[in-house]
């Protein structure tokens, strides 16, 4: 099956495309123009979520039994569906959330990488063997699925995100209850087609929509599931804490983030632009990646703001399906409400707008604005303090390395953080003093690799790591094994 634009998107249960006993549905509005409805989004009730915690329970039992190879064997399948398809999932994803189809391209390829990735996790160890204090004894570690595991994703990134929280939780054994986010759920669905082609036994992954109050709340608390993973906003993100600590079950989130970059007096200075461009802009600055705040040394801050403005003022907005297009609109009404009034505040509180944060006049009738760039930034400023999540940069002047160290770790977040110095001794600095979860010497805050451990400090996560080897730690528990004859 594979939905049309325009159709109401069923729950993927059980192997089934199924309905919801709700009847309910509420539109997902392209950003691009507000007129359109890419799908209609079922508001699942509890009664959808009990039919599927059934089916995975069950389900869970086979698939656990079979070998990591043969899981992974599923997994390369999908992989090769989804990246047959991969112009398809990736317009969806354009028209749907709004980022460029570009960026909308490269992302779904890197879910099938991902895919391939976990489906080679399939062969390698799970487990060591540890000498025994008993010459005669084998002892050794083994690594058990959690058993049935809630995947809560955000619509930033509507295929990476679920294939980087789904792929490891299958290929360790795991059943997957999806959720994705409402703003998302229709390209979410694409990604369930390609499980369906592949033919994944019935009840492994399923997919159930609905509104996050209600079906993310009742997800959380049902009984069946023994792990949850979630990326979002910090304010669910300790609810869902919360839940699964009264209820003993393992938690993982990953959260906001308020990333710096530092400029530094010997930057050069192209990079350290284009890079804060590029890091705080594309994807109309929806990335818990994003560079929020640009800290810069006084010895190159005219020279950086001016090319910096210059270059804002050149960039492209409008539909993400438009090649000509560099950043899209952002993502919803909500959002888009949020940006604004960000940006308000900014004025308000008394940082100077350089450039930006206005309608743009030749973009449609969607959710765009033009890049904002705000200096004279005070730390107390709310524009310094939380997380945006739109396409607004805030330039802090300093005099010293020291004190823009200081200030970049003067937030509560710690997800993601930048320099730009040719200079060792900075580097070093940076890398020993920042506290942030990825630091990046001369490259852009954003973007992460499969293959590496990733996120944050404080409070941008529970303090655990997602993808590459590190997600074993989440979706397994280690079984000491202690064997005599
Ligand atoms: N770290 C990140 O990558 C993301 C951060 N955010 C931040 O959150 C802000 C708000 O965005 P939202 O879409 O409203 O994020 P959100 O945290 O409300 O939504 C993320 C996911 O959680 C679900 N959810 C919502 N309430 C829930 C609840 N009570 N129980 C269980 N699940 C629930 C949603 O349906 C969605 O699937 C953004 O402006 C941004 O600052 C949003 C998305 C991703
Ligand atoms: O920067 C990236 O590629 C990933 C960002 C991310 O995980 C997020 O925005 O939630």
């Amino acid at each position: 099956m594979a939905f049309k634009a325009g159709e109401t998107i069923l729950n993927y249960i059980n192997g089934r495309w199924t309905a919801s006993v709700s009847g309910e549905v509420d539109a997902s509005i392209s950003p691009a123009d507000k007129s359109l409805a890419v799908g209609y989004i079922q508001r699942s009730k509890k009664a959808d979520l009990d039919g599927a915690a059934v089916a995975a329970k069950a389900a869970q039992m086979a698939w656990r039994k079979l070998s990591g190879p043969a899981r992974g064997e599923y997994l390369y399948k999908v992989a090769d569906i989804l990246e047959r398809r991969l112009d398809e999932v990736a317009e969806t994803m354009t028209r749907e959330m709004g980022k460029t189809f570009p960026e909308a391209k490269g992302e779904t390829a890197r879910g099938v990488a991902i895919l391939r990735y976990y489906a080679g996790e399939g062969m390698r160890k799970i487990g060591d063997v540890i000498p025994s204090t008993d010459s005669e004894a084998l002892m050794f570690t083994s690594r058990v699925p959690l058993g049935v595991v809630g995947v809560i994703s955000p619509w930033n990134f509507p295929v990476a995100i679920p294939i980087w929280k789904i792929a490891p939780a299958l290929i360790y054994g795991n059943a997957v209850l999806f959720k994705p986010a409402s703003e998302a759920a229709v390209t979410a669905a694409k990604i369930m087609e390609c499980f369906d082609e592949a033919k994944i036994p019935a009840g492994v992954i399923q997919m159930i929509t609905g509104k996050g109050s209600e079906l993310g709340q009742a997800l959380i608390d049902h009984p069946v599931l023994n792990g949850i993973t979630f990326t979002g906003s910090n304010q669910v993100g300790k609810r869902i804490a919360q839940s699964a600590v009264a209820r003993g079950i393992k938690y993982q989130l990953e959260m906001g983030g308020k990333n710096p970059v530092i400029v530094a007096a010997d930057a050069d200075l192209e990079q350290a632009v284009e890079a804060t461009l590029s890091g705080g802009l594309k994807s109309t600055g929806q990335k818990c990646t994003a560079t929020s705040r640009v800290i810069v040394q006084s010895g190159i801050y005219e020279a950086f703001r001016n090319r910096l403005v210059e270059r804002v003022q050149e960039l492209k907005i409008g539909d993400g399906m438009d090649p000509q297009t560099w950043m899209g609109p952002c993502a919803s009404a909500s959002q888009y409400e949020t940006v604004l009034s960000y940006i308000q505040k900014g004025q308000e509180e008394g940082a100077t707008l350089l450039f930006g944060g206005t309608v743009p006049e030749q973009a449609g009738d969607g959710f765009y604005v033009t890049p904002a760039v705000f200096e004279k930034v005070t730390p107390e400023m709310t524009i310094a303090k939380e997380e945006i999540f739109g396409p607004v940069l805030a330039l802090i002047q300093v005099e010293t390395l020291e004190e823009a160290l200081q200030l970049a770790n003067d937030s509560e977040f710690g997800l993601s953080a930048s320099i730009f110095t040719k200079n060792i001794g900075n580097m070093l600095s940076f890398i020993n003093d920042m506290e942030a979860g990825l630091v990046r010497v001369n490259a852009e805050s954003a973007g992460v690799e499969l293959q590496a451990p990733f996120g944050g400090m404080k409070q941008s996560s529970s303090h655990s790591r997602e993808q590459g080897t590190a997600a074993i730690e989440f979706f397994t528990a280690i079984k000491t094994v202690f064997i005599k004859s």
